[in-house]
């Protein structure tokens, strides 16, 4: 862990293995932190914070470092993609794709850092003067899930430091090592001791300090819809800012006059790419019904040959779930599916393949005559399981794609531009993709509706979560009121 500028162990001396999800070996042993070293780090970060220059220092410096790391990154950005792969399965090219991602991050929001000077707005009130600035929010704490490890914490570090707050970072208990080597980044370019803390261990203990500490002044989380809801009382306790980026169920809207082959090609990307374990996974396909069986029965070819594997091997297009838990949970979810009466198309079991049996592989599934009562319509499966539900017009198709808790993003495939910007305008959603589907970047806001979550990441409005609102009021002739005479 880092904590205060500091490398160090845990109080307790406790530690954790660090699994590769591909054969169940060892590959690291992580300091195991409780409250006590996340209180130490919250200790110093709260001193950097009020003590400290990094909130006062001119933004174009702090803009300077935050962007320096993500230059390292791109000079590490091999060795960052193969501890991400040997962490979490995915394979080699889709780390990559991730350390590119996330060194544009931290390049955006060093960028962003001097941009905004504040606002003179129009007072009113004769003979005064009143501007709005933005300052930091103080200590925040920052918890992220074990899919996307890295990426989910650049979207935190990154502007948050940019904006001059000081951090205290939780990675997943499960997946911590990619961040461990940033935060060896952010000591390479000189961030000064305290302002960014790493502190390593389980949610329930390292974790859940964060949300409940009074010295927190804001906590920004990305999980599961559960643990957000936690965290969320916790915070009230000082009644801390929170940003919440949780789970999705997101529909993949396919219209018959769609381009036919591109939408069988992306409806499997969007459902099955790292093996479905994305918030953002496109898990509900409703497809027109003129098209339903033709479409499925491509889906169904093409999902056949989908290779899992090492995520080293560069024949492998998919690697394997987490964990052992999670498999389970996928597993549980397709049992759930079989006694709902959804109809197993493929899938629905564990690869036989004998040089995959020591991970935590799971085959590509579809289930069709899937309809919005079912559970595994509903509920975030978050492995790979599609569900096929069909519609016969625009407005059912809208109605489907918004009934369920989440909103966290969507998609529509169809020739007929006013059509898509019908769907479009009509999703509940926070993303919304036309003909595509998974893109994000450093540059858009990136969050949920409904329960998926609150506040947004990325683009402007993920800096100005980090930031308060200052109204500065100035009277250029002070003069008594006389109310009180
Ligand atoms: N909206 C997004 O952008 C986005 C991105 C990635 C993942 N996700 C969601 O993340 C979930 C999968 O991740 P996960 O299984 O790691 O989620 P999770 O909620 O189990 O854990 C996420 C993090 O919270 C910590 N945590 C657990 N209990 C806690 C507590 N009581 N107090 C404080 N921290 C606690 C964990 O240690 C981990 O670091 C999915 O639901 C997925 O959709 C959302
Ligand atoms: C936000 N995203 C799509 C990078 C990861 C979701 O799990």
């Amino acid at each position: 862990m880092y904590i205060n500028g500091e490398w160090v162990n845990a109080q307790s001396g406790e530690t954790r293995d660090i699994i590769n999800p591909y054969n169940q070996e060892v590959i690291a042993t992580a300091a195991e932190g409780n409250e006590e070293d996340t209180r130490a780090a919250i200790q110093a970060a709260r001193v950097a914070f009020d003590e400290g220059s990094w909130s006062t220092l001119p933004s174009s410096e702090r803009g300077e470092l935050v962007s320096r790391i993500g230059t390292l990154i791109r000079r590490d950005l091999q060795e960052l993609a193969e501890l991400e792969t040997l962490d979490t399965g995915k394979t080699v090219e889709e780390s990559r794709a991730d350390m590119a991602d996330i060194a544009n991050v931290f390049l955006y929001f060093g960028g962003l850092a001097d941009k905004d000077g504040g606002e003179v707005i129009s007072s009113p009130i004769p003979n005064s003067e009143s501007k709005v600035v933005r300052e930091p929010v103080g200590v925040c704490g920052q918890i992220t899930p074990w899919n996307y490890p890295l990426l989910q914490a650049a979207w935190k570090i990154a502007p948050a430091l940019a904006a001059g707050n000081t951090i205290v970072m939780k990675p997943s208990e499960i997946t911590p090592l990619t961040t461990v080597k940033v935060f060896e980044l952010i000591e390479e370019v000189g961030i000064p001791k305290g302002v960014a803390n790493l502190v390593l261990g389980s949610g329930a203990s390292a974790g859940a300090e964060l949300s409940t500490s009074n010295d927190v002044d804001l906590i920004s989380f990305t999980g599961g819809i559960e643990t957000g809801k936690t965290i969320m009382q916790a915070a009230s306790h000082n009644m801390k800012k929170i940003a919440l980026e949780l789970g999705g169920k997101n529909p993949n809207i396919v219209f018959a006059d769609a381009d036919f082959e591109t939408a069988v090609d992306q409806a499997l990307n969007a459902v099955f790419f790292h093996a479905g374990q994305v918030c953002s996974a496109g898990s509900r396909l409703l497809i027109e019904e003129s098209i339903h069986d033709e479409f499925v029965e491509a889906l169904i070819e093409r999902t056949k040959h989908i290779k899992l594997g090492n995520g080293f091997d560069e024949n492998t297009q998919s690697g394997p779930m987490i964990s052992a838990e999670h498999r389970a949970k996928v597993e549980n979810y397709v049992e759930i599916g079989k006694k709902e009466g959804a109809k197993l198309v493929v899938g629905g079991k564990r690869p036989d393949d004998p040089e995959l049996q020591n991970g935590f592989f799971y085959l590509p599934t579809i289930f069709t005559n899937c309809t919005s009562d079912m559970r595994i319509v509903q509920e975030e499966v978050f492995g790979p399981v599609l569900t096929v539900e069909t519609f016969k017009t625009k407005e059912e198709a809208v109605k489907l794609a918004n009934d369920t808790i989440y909103g966290l993003a969507g998609a529509v495939w169809t020739q007929d531009l006013s059509k898509a910007e019908f769907v479009a305008a009509r999703l509940r959603m926070g993303t919304v993709w036309i003909n595509d589907f998974h893109p994000y970047f450093a540059q858009a806001p990136w969050g949920g509706y409904k329960q998926s979550g609150i506040g947004r990441e990325l683009g402007r409005e993920g800096m100005d979560e980090y930031t308060e609102v200052k109204h500065i009021y100035r009277n250029k002739q002070p003069a008594p009121v006389n109310w009180f005479k």
